[in-house]
C-alpha cells in the first residue's frame, strides 16, 4: 500500500538531514507505529507522507499513486490528523466539522448524518453545538480525529493523536481507531506511548537520527532481545538512555 524509497528531508535552516535515505513498506490493513526519541524524524516522515511538506529527495507511492501525478486522487483516499488542531475556536464542533467535511465535497444530509454519527461514537454528541474554545484538549483531539475521517479515507496518518489527553479520551480514540482498522482503514501513527503502541500496533518502526533502526511486529522485536520484557526495553536498548534535549 505504501512504498517508500530513499526518502530524505533536509530543512533549509538545519545542517543535518531530519530523514535520511529511508526505505519502508507498509502493507494494507496494518496499524503501523512510527516510534523514536524527540527529534528522531517521526513528524517529518509522516508530514512528507501526508504531503504537508516536500521531500528533499527520494520518493514514495500510496496505492501506487504519487502526489506529483495524482494529488487529487490521493487527497480523497488519505486522512490526516496533525499534531496541531486545524479547528476554528469560535465555531461549534458541528460547524467546524461541516466546514471541514465540505472541503472533501461532502454535503447535505449525508454530511450531517456522518458528523452526528461520529460525534456520538466519540462521546461528543451532547457538545455538538458548543464552541470549540470551551472544549478540553481531549475533546479537541476527538473533533480533530472526526474531521480527518468524514470522507472515509483508506489510509489515516496521525501525528501523536493521544498526546496530552486523559486516559478516558485516549481509550475512546484508540478503540475507534481499532474499529476503523477492522473496517479496512490502514493506520500510520507516531507516538511516544510505547505501551500503547505495543498493544495497538500490528507493526512498528523505531526511528533515530532520521533512519529506521528496526521494524517488525512488537512481539517479534521483543523476542529478538532476550533481556527485553516489552517494547520500551527494546526501545531503550536501541536508542540509549541519553536525553535528546536541543536548545
Ligand atoms: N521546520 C523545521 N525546520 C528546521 N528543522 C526542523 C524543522 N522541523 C523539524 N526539524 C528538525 O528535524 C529533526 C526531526 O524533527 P521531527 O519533528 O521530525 O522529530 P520527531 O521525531 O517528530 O520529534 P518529537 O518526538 O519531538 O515530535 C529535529 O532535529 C528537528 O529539530
Amino acid at each position: 500500500m505504501i512504498q517508500i524509497s530513499h526518502l530524505s528531508k533536509k530543512y533549509k535552516n538545519n545542517e543535518d538531514y531530519s530523514v535520511m535515505d529511508l526505505d519502508l513498506k507498509i502493507d494494507e490493513g496494518e496499524i503501523f507505529g512510527l516510534l523514536g526519541p524527540n527529534g528522531a524524524g517521526k513528524t517529518t516522515l509522516i508530514s512528507m507522507l501526508s504531503s504537508l511538506i516536500k521531500p528533499t529527495s527520494g520518493s514514495f507511492t500510496i496505492n501506487g499513486l504519487t502526489f506529483q501525478k495524482n494529488a487529487n486522487q490521493l487527497k480523497q483516499i488519505i486522512g490526516i490528523v496533525p499534531q496541531e488542531y486545524a479547528l476554528y475556536p469560535t465555531l461549534t464542533a458541528y460547524e467546524n466539522l461541516y466546514y471541514l467535511g465540505s472541503m472533501y465535497g461532502l454535503k447535505g444530509k449525508q454530511l450531517k448524518e456522518k458528523i452526528n454519527f461520529h460525534l456520538e461514537v466519540l462521546g461528543l454528541g451532547k457538545f455538538s453545538n458548543k464552541k470549540l474554545d470551551t472544549f478540553s484538549g481531549g475533546m479537541k483531539r476527538r473533533v480533530n480525529l472526526i474531521a480527518s475521517i468524514l470522507h472515509d479515507p483508506k489510509v489515516l496518518f496521525l501525528d501523536e493523536p493521544t498526546v496530552g489527553v486523559d486516559v478516558q479520551s485516549k481509550n475512546v480514540i484508540i478503540e475507534n481507531l481499532k474499529k476503523l482498522n477492522t473496517q479496512g482503514t490502514t493506520i500510520i501513527y507516531t507516538s511516544h506511548h510505547l505501551n500503547e503502541a505495543e498493544q495497538f500496533c500490528t507493526k512498528v518502526a523505531i526511528i533515530d537520527h532520521g533512519r529506521i533502526i528496526i521494524e517488525g511486529a512488537p512481539n517479534n522485536l521483543i523476542s529478538q532481545y532476550p533481556e527485553s520484557h516489552n517494547l520500551e526495553d527494546v526501545f531503550l536498548t536501541l536508542t540509549g538512555k541519553a536525553l535528546r534535549d536541543h536548545a
